[in-house]
């Protein structure tokens, strides 16, 4: 089986290749492994982490702590649904080295809106129609990158809609790991009739329940979809309710079941005492079983700072709570279909945020006095409503009288709640009862079932059925010859074999680049602006795609996407010398050793001294931190003192900072340097280093200088030099 190299881009030709004997390697739900409390990550204690990564990215300030990249105990999802699952692999890879391991793509076959089930790709209905092939393509992406990354990956999707038990069967026998299931969710969003959905989800659970698949339920939705969503608490611990007991009643284990709970208010609310209370109710009432946290998106808008925000907050209730997944948002996702880089940020959010609060209980504790009266009071809306709802004669007559995603906290009610008619909606009148002498000779079958005394196994009458013997499978490539990867390989075929690079969001050559500007304008003109501004730069199909007001006229500022209509060579590109950086420990260690002074000083009329300041001192990480001792002489330096002045202190080099002006003073003085050295016999004992924004190493080496820092430089760029050319020097 291939392996992934770090340093070589997922090949998706060799993916694609004989999905015909694919087979999964394992079925079923993998939680991470726990480490003990007190776990040592570097110099670090942790209560609440697992198993690290093998390969990984981790957070922007881990380099300050040996980059550690500890990794919490909650599985993370990545939810990576573009439309393309070519590219979706390539995300994934993001993701999981981010610390994702948990990859969910909705709308498999576009589910929720047929009525059966299609295999192939249409591009038709909604969302993703990802049939069998490409299940197992992304299913094998991942074995390689769960390889990769050293971490096991779920692969996740959602079985709803109306051909739902076929799509439960598909997902069991290609190893799907987890899936939301909840009846609930066909009705009210779905308009899909309640008794048919209330009697597939029983076969689909029952068919999950076979291969462990973990659940994931819909009560989000109510969150996602209600007007007053912070009122329909009582309600979604009551679907929460009904799908769990059904799911239990199917057969399906409670540590397989996972509610999905969104904490359901933002601010400007005072958003964490709401949160926190239905944080606690739900999980006290549920305890057995688990619980799927999710970010916010009921109230999500473009602004990802904003988006990061609530993102943040929302991970401290799980924090504070309890959550056995959390599941990301991506903080574009109130803008555009996620892109990449919006898919990590939400993985960073989280890893970050979990990290962050590791062991938060240890030292917070909750007031109970101010909690548990609102924690009963919660509990008991939602008990009323179950009572009600069985005075009504049970679930399907209490979605006839609206009493779902009604806008009143309950037992307040304001009448406009969704109402499905139960012999109405797709698929009504489907459902007959089955003959007594009815015998389906399939394993994982729900329901009566009139099979011969003695079988082993059902599906022994036939030899074996999809779920026990894989290669019953009739496996389908492609049935449309326009829409499928094929083709759309083809269309970014020249790209690949000419080496040819574009920016992207989310599939290879979109073309699309993001950016941002501010206007000293009202966000009429600030707009019409910066679409012109886009407009000079040659830029296409400019979009603005968030705007912040700073001030209603003094000025907005704007993000906009937009395509660049070329393509960059990747041949032609000259890639800079990576400056040479020993480690902080190599040079803490042959500076400790080796005794260096230098001199330093910017030469010539020159008084910008920030840049040789930041090389020399020990605040910015200058030469000083590694024990090198500095003469520093200040501004506007003739170099006949910079050259007297190292032969008095005894330096081995001079430091000569320098800024590059039209009339080449800077060569000048270069060359002084180098002269003066040898005029007084001491060139061969002095580095002669210069440094300055304009400056680079060929430039100095064409002056006579032993070398010359630009840009960006640090003081161990600068401290390397010194050590290397020492080193060099002894070992002469
Ligand atoms: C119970 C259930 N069944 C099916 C679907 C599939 O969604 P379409 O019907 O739109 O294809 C959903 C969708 N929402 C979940 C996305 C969210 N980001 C999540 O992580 O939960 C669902 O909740």
């Amino acid at each position: 089986m291939m392996k992934l190299e770090p340093n070589k881009k997922l090949n998706v030709e060799e993916i694609l290749k004989d999905l015909d004997k694919y087979r999964p390697k394992r079925k079923g739900w993998t939680w991470r492994k726990k480490l003990p409390p007190r776990t040592k990550i570097g110099e670090f204690e942790y209560y609440e982490v697992s198993e690290p990564l093998k390969n990984f990215v981790a957070l922007p300030a881990a380099h300050y702590f040996n980059n550690i990249d500890p990794q919490p105990q909650e599985v993370i999802t990545s939810e990576i649904a573009s439309g393309r699952f070519e590219e979706d692999i390539r995300r994934m890879r993001m993701a999981a080295w981010h610390g994702a391991d948990h990859i969910m793509v909705i709308r498999t076959l576009g589910q929720s809106h047929m009525d059966g089930l299609i295999e192939g790709t249409p591009e038709g209905i909604g969302g993703i129609p990802i049939t069998r092939k490409q299940l197992r393509a992304s299913r094998k992406a991942l074995d390689l990158i769960e390889e990769e990354v050293g971490r096991p990956i779920n692969f996740h999707s959602y079985v709803s809609g109306v051909a739902g038990p076929e799509v439960a069967v598909l997902f069991a026998e290609e190893g799907v790991n987890g899936a939301h299931q909840d009846p609930q969710y066909n009705v009210l969003y779905r308009g899909i009739n309640m008794i048919r959905s209330f009697v597939d989800a029983a076969v689909a659970k029952k068919i999950m329940a076979s291969v462990d698949m973990l659940q994931i339920d819909g009560a989000h939705n109510a969150n996602a979809s209600a007007k007053f969503a912070w009122k329909v608490m009582p309600e979604l611990l009551v679907q929460h309710a009904i799908n769990s007991l059904y799911s239990v009643k199917a057969g399906m284990k409670k540590e397989n079941i996972a509610l999905s709970t969104v904490p359901p208010i933002v601010s400007p609310t005072p958003e964490f005492r709401l949160n926190f209370v239905y944080a606690i109710t739900i999980r006290e009432l549920f305890k057995d079983y688990k619980f799927r946290a999710q970010m916010n998106t009921r109230y999500i808008e473009s602004d990802l700072f904003d988006a990061t925000r609530i993102h943040v907050l929302d991970t401290l209730i799980s924090r504070l709570t309890k959550a056995d997944i959390q599941s990301t948002i991506t903080p574009d996702e109130g803008r555009n279909v996620p892109w990449h880089i919006n898919s990590i940020r939400g993985v960073e959010t989280a890893k970050h945020t979990l990290i962050a609060l590791d062991g938060i209980k240890e030292m917070v504790q909750i007031n109970w006095d101010n909690v548990r009266d609102k924690v009963r009071e919660l509990k008991m809306r939602a008990i009323l409503m179950l009572e009600e709802i069985i005075e009504m004669g049970g679930y399907f007559e209490a979605v006839e009288n609206g009493m779902f995603v009604d806008n009143g906290e309950y037992p307040e009610r304001m009448g406009d709640g969704i109402v499905r008619k139960k012999d109405g909606g797709i698929g009504a009148g489907s459902v007959v009862p089955r003959d007594k002498d009815y015998m389906a000779p399939v394993c994982h079958h729900f329901g009566y079932n009139n099979l011969p005394e003695g079988l082993e196994k059902p599906c022994d009458l036939i030899g074996g059925c999809t779920l026990c013997n894989p290669d019953k499978i009739q496996y389908i490539d492609e049935l449309d010859e326009e829409d499928n990867v094929y083709k759309r390989l083809e269309k970014i075929r020249e790209y690949r074999e000419n080496n040819l690079i574009k920016p992207e969001v989310e599939w290879s050559y979109d073309g699309y680049i993001q950016l941002d500007m501010t206007i000293p304008e009202s966000p009429e003109y600030a707009e019409a602006a910066a679409l012109e501004i886009c407009k000079r730069m040659g830029l296409e199909d400019a979009q603005v795609i968030a705007k912040t007001v700073l001030h209603p006229t003094e000025g907005t500022y704007l993000e906009l996407k937009a395509k660049v209509p070329f393509a960059i060579k990747k041949d032609e590109l000259v890639l800079p010398k990576k400056a040479e950086v020993m480690s902080d420990d190599e040079l803490f260690e042959f500076f400790a050793k080796n005794k260096v002074k230098v001199v330093a000083g910017t030469v010539g009329n020159d008084e910008h001294n920030v840049g040789i300041r930041e090389i020399l001192d020990i605040k910015h990480g200058g030469i000083e931190k590694y024990g090198i001792k500095y003469e520093y002489l200040g501004t506007s330096v003739p170099p006949e003192k910079l050259i007297d002045a190292a032969i008095e202190f005894g330096a081995q080099a001079v430091l000569a900072s320098m800024i590059v002006t039209h009339n080449d003073v800077h060569v000048e003085n270069m060359k002084k340097l180098h002269q003066l050295a040898i005029e007084k016999g001491v060139r061969d004992k002095l580095l002669l280093i210069v440094g300055g924004t304009q400056l680079n190493d060929d430039l100095a080496k064409e002056n006579g200088m032993d070398a010359g820092f630009g840009r960006g430089t640090k003081g161990a760029h600068v401290a390397t030099f010194i050590a290397k050319k020492l080193k060099e020097k002894m070992e002469e």
